[in-house]
């Protein structure tokens, strides 16, 4: 009853009226942000990212080496249509509608696999964004095989019910004739297909933003290409340049195997809900055959331990008993999960991939042994690039008034961190100040005066100083690019001294240097921090084996430094020595009347056999070349380059026109 003074304002049965069910699809429709949505320049990445991640799933499951084409094309102001083709399996006609019109449904969430993909909403929310800000249906193309015609859908999501509405075909969706006739009809509907035997095209319009730099398309396709040294990737952008990554090894990551939950990481409420699920079975087969590492001994020892019969049967286990069979199991030794279910990159392949993609001089790898968290077993990979000139030294006047030509930001300092990746805010501010160009100053309305000084600048500015280490996050071999500060990954690497490796660092801060580098955390489920899967949680497991595989490159990276040092130290050294010994010679030969020239040879032969590390020549492995080989040792996952000229550190679209006139 109402109090006085105060009004009674609805009733239990007018309320009811407006309780409802809410659908998944209503719900990340209104929340969109959390599935990466949240801006349209975003959207237009995880769009891309949620495809492509795809694609990479599909071919390797079906083990097929992947190659993949996107297509960016602006469509107007703000809008943009969104291509992304494979070459993998092909999806049956009966699933496309429910992969790409329905939200969580999937192949990968009921399974402990290493995949991409692991939620089941990745690309039908990305089809709904689509649909929801520009009212155009998602089109897929999907060819099963050579045999068969490929099958095209266009599919709109009912957000209500959560289900696809097809609106093609009556229904059924459309067979696209082979040959010329099929060539027409798919220009005629706005989409691409590359023939192909066999595989997926999905085509999505959105409204979008195109960026370059950070958090871009471009840096997301760029990362991928280095932590899948085995895939090819075509990329044509909005404004029609044209990008290849070709792989560099035609080795597929190994088969990742499926595991069941191990016994540890299931919570009770979780354990109760596979009770009820459950086919009819007693309490031991169920343990023995729905976890991992449960032998018929561990079985028993667990229903003794609870005090329930291990052959009463699972459907008569009530909820105090499985509360009793869950503590039992925490108290009971049971061995670690397997771990042989994890595929990493494997310290090869990452030196490979870094050394294609970061410029640099050395580069070192590190694979650490697996480990578990919360019952699911995990890898971390490091691997690290170090030094190579800085890219805005090596650049030629050509190619800087290209790149300014080019660039839609708003002010040369934003230029200079776009375009040159680990460039930092520190850097760039030190060249535009050394320009004398005023800080606002827009890169494209540069005076041919300006541009010099800039050039000079750019030139003259040694920004390896100020620069910030690059750090490349990855999971299961995905690019996560928003959230640094919020990754396990970044908050071991602010907490990790890199003082010690011979970089420069202020106290919880990043360090400083020309130094790249990449962390992977490689499971069979990754534990997120949100459902747009950006940062990883920080669990301590995780967060140690992430220090041990920083600290392994780190003192590779230290000793070489210290190496490099000394060698230059005794260069120095004998720069000088050499400087004095035609006068030292000279006054001698006066003095005792010596041999002036005999006496010159021998006193240089003097100083370069006292500072003969000077001389010291390393191999690609980062051992000595001639007397003492295991003197500097690094091991097998180093790789020592040639830092001469390398462009890869620059943000930049090459033509086709380019491209074949460059291997002219
Ligand atoms: N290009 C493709 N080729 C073959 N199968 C595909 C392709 N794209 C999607 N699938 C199938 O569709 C399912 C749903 O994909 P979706 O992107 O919605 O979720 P997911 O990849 O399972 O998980 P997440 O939401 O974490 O990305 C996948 O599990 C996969 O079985």
């Amino acid at each position: 009853m109402a109090t006085s003074g105060t009004k009674r304002r609805s009733t239990a049965k007018a309320m009811a009226a407006s309780q409802k069910e809410i659908s998944v699809s209503e719900f990340f429709a209104k929340n969109r942000h959390l599935l990466g949505f949240d801006n349209p320049r975003k959207a237009l990445l995880t769009t891309v990212k949620e495809a492509v991640d795809n694609s990479l799933d599909a071919c390797e499951e079906a083990g097929i080496l992947p190659e993949i084409w996107v297509h960016i094309q602006p469509t107007s102001a703000n809008r943009y249509k969104v291509g992304i083709q494979d070459n993998g399996p092909g999806i049956l006609k009966k699933q496309i509608p429910l992969i790409f019109g329905k939200l969580l449904y999937g192949s990968k969430f009921h399974r402990l696999r290493q995949s991409r993909g692991q939620q089941g909403i990745g690309i039908s929310a990305a089809g709904m964004y689509g649909v929801q800000t520009t009212g155009k249906p998602v089109k897929i193309v999907s060819k099963v095989s050579v045999r068969k015609p490929a099958h095209y859908y266009e599919i709109q999501i009912d957000t209500k019910k959560n289900e696809p509405k097809i609106l093609n075909g009556k229904g059924e969706g459309v067979d696209i004739p082979p040959g010329e006739k099929g060539a027409k009809y798919i220009e005629k509907h706005g989409i691409e297909w590359v023939d192909q035997p066999h595989g997926t095209r999905v085509t999505i319009e959105l409204e979008a933003k195109y960026v370059r730099g950070r958090g871009s398309v471009d840096e997301y396709l760029t990362q991928t290409a280095i932590a899948n040294p085995h895939v090819t990737l075509h990329y044509l952008d909005p404004d029609d340049y044209q990008y290849d990554f070709l792989r560099s090894t035609d080795q597929l990551p190994s088969e990742p195997k499926e595991i069941k939950p191990h016994p540890y990481g299931v919570e009770v409420g979780r354990m109760a809900q596979m009770f009820e699920e459950s086919e009819a079975m007693s309490v031991s087969e169920f343990m023995r055959t729905k976890f991992s590492r449960v032998t018929p001994a561990v079985a028993k020892k667990v229903c003794t331990t609870a005090k329930v019969s291990s052959r009463v049967s699972v459907h008569k286990v009530d909820r105090p008993q499985i509360d009793k069979l869950y503590e039992a199991i925490q108290a009971t030794r049971i061995s670690p999960p397997a771990t042989d279910c994890i595929c990493p990159i494997g310290e090869d392949l990452i030196l490979k991939g870094l050394h294609q993609v970061v410029p640099g001089e050395f580069y070192a790898a590190a694979t650490r042994p697996p480990g578990v968290y919360r019952g699911n077993p995990f890898q971390i990979e490091v691997g690290l690039a170090y030094g190579g000139t800085a890219p805005t030294q090596n650049i030629t006047k050509e190619l800087l008034l290209e790149l300014l030509e080019e660039t839609d930001t708003r002010t040369v300092r934003q230029f200079l961190i776009h375009t040159f990746n680990g460039l930092g805010g520190d850097a760039a501010d030190k060249i535009v100040k050394t320009s004398g160009l005023k800080t606002r100053q827009a890169p494209g309305g540069l005076k041919p005066k300006d541009r010099d000084k800039l050039f000079d600048a750019m030139k003259h500015v040694n920004v390896a100083e100020g620069q910030q280490m690059e750090v490349m996050r990855y999971a299961n071999r995905v690019p996560l690019q928003f959230q640094q500060s919020a990754c396990a990954v970044t908050q071991t690497i602010l907490g990790t001294n890199w003082r010690g490796y011979g970089l420069s660092q202020s106290r919880g801060a990043m360090p400083k240097g020309p130094v790249s580098l990449m962390v992977h955390i490689a499971s069979v489920w990754v534990p997120f921090t949100s459902e747009s899967k950006e940062a990883i949680a920080s669990y301590p497991e995780i967060q140690k084996e992430i220090r041990l595989g920083l600290q392994a490159v780190g003192r590779k990276l230290g000793m070489y430094l210290r190496r490099r040092m000394k060698v230059k130290q005794q260069s120095d050294r004998r720069e000088i020595f050499l400087r004095y010994l035609k006068e030292v010679a000279g006054a001698v030969s006066v003095i005792n009347a010596a041999e002036e020239k005999e006496l010159y040879d021998q006193l240089v032969a003097v100083a370069q056999k006292r500072t003969a590390e000077a001389d010291m020549k390393l191999d690609d492995r980062g051992r000595k070349i001639e007397e003492d080989p295991t003197e500097m040792n690094l091991g097998e996952n180093v790789l020592i380059v040639d830092p001469a000229g390398h462009e890869a550190a620059i943000n930049r679209v090459v033509t086709e026109e380019e491209e074949e006139g460059a291997e002219e």
